[in-house]
């Protein structure tokens, strides 16, 4: 199956279970059972099964997965057989935090650049890496080949942060900021809001108490299991479309 037609929660599953086998490789691993890993995965084996019919991956009966041809095909099909450089944007709370995380490199995330427009904060290494005012944007990126940038900065400023990245040749953007941005259609942005991922707890509380005394809750509602929100091109969902004339879309 070509990587376009995967389902976007199945993606966002797939990269769990990529956590999951690299973690039981480093403890020696070779094989796993579907019920081991949708254990693990906190996903039924059900489900499991066909997320992992998506990579061409169907197990042997009684012996499971093998565990290093799982990991290297959920990353060829994720896009991860190679490195993909970071920036981060906005070098505040949230910022500080995203560039001192040890956890992106080993993922095939280097965070190689910072970028910030306090005066104070100009120079300074975080993370070992020190931050460049925000000017510098499109020729940093543009020279250290980054390909992804995450903006953490005051949603006032995201869309002149994101115009940037996108002139410095970034083709994603994880946007943490509260606003919607617009961006040329060859741009991808995945939008991340914990308030959101709170909100859809709640539902699944909520329902779980709704169940208990005897109704059906709600079944419309979305899966839990995704770790951020959604901003896919032009389909209708989470809000995105494309503004018709620009081939800007609007995320
Ligand atoms: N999505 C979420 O779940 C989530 C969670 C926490 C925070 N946020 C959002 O993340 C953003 C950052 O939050 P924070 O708590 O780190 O804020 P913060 O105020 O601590 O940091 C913001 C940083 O951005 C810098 N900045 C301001 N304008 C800039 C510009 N034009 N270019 C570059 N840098 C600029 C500031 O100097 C500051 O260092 C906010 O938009 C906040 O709403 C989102």
């Amino acid at each position: 199956m070509r990587a376009k037609q995967i389902p976007e929660a199945a993606v966002a599953r797939l990269a769990v279970y990529l956590r999951v086998l690299s973690g039981m490789a480093e403890q020696g691993a070779t094989t796993v059972s579907s019920e081991e890993l949708s254990a693990a995965a906190g996903v039924n084996s059900a489900k499991l099964r066909k997320d992992l019919s998506y990579v061409g991956s169907y197990g042997t009966r009684g012996v499971g997965y093998e565990v290093q041809v799982l990991v290297s095909q959920i990353e060829r099909i994720l896009g991860l057989t190679r490195q993909h450089r970071v920036a981060v944007v906005g070098i505040g709370n949230l910022g500080h935090a995203l560039a001192n995380y040890g956890g992106f490199p080993g993922r095939g995330f280097p965070v190689e650049a910072l970028f910030d427009t306090d005066p104070d904060l100009i120079g300074v290494p975080v993370g070992g890496i020190p931050v460049s005012h925000l000017e510098d944007i499109p020729p940093v990126c543009s020279e250290r080949e980054i390909s992804v940038g995450i903006i953490a900065t005051p949603p006032t400023a995201a869309q002149s942060v994101c115009d940037r990245l996108v002139a410095g040749g970034v083709q994603c953007i994880l946007n943490f900021a509260p606003v919607v941005l617009r961006v040329p259609a060859h741009v991808e942005v995945r939008k991340v809001d914990l308030a959101v991922e709170l909100q859809i707890l709640s539902f699944h509380v909520a329902r779980r108490a709704d169940d208990a005394l005897g109704n059906q809750g709600n079944p419309g509602l979305p899966d839990a299991g995704l770790p951020i929100d959604n901003g896919t091109k032009g389909d209708g969902r989470n809000g995105a479309g494309t503004d018709g004339g620009l081939g800007m879309v609007v995320r």
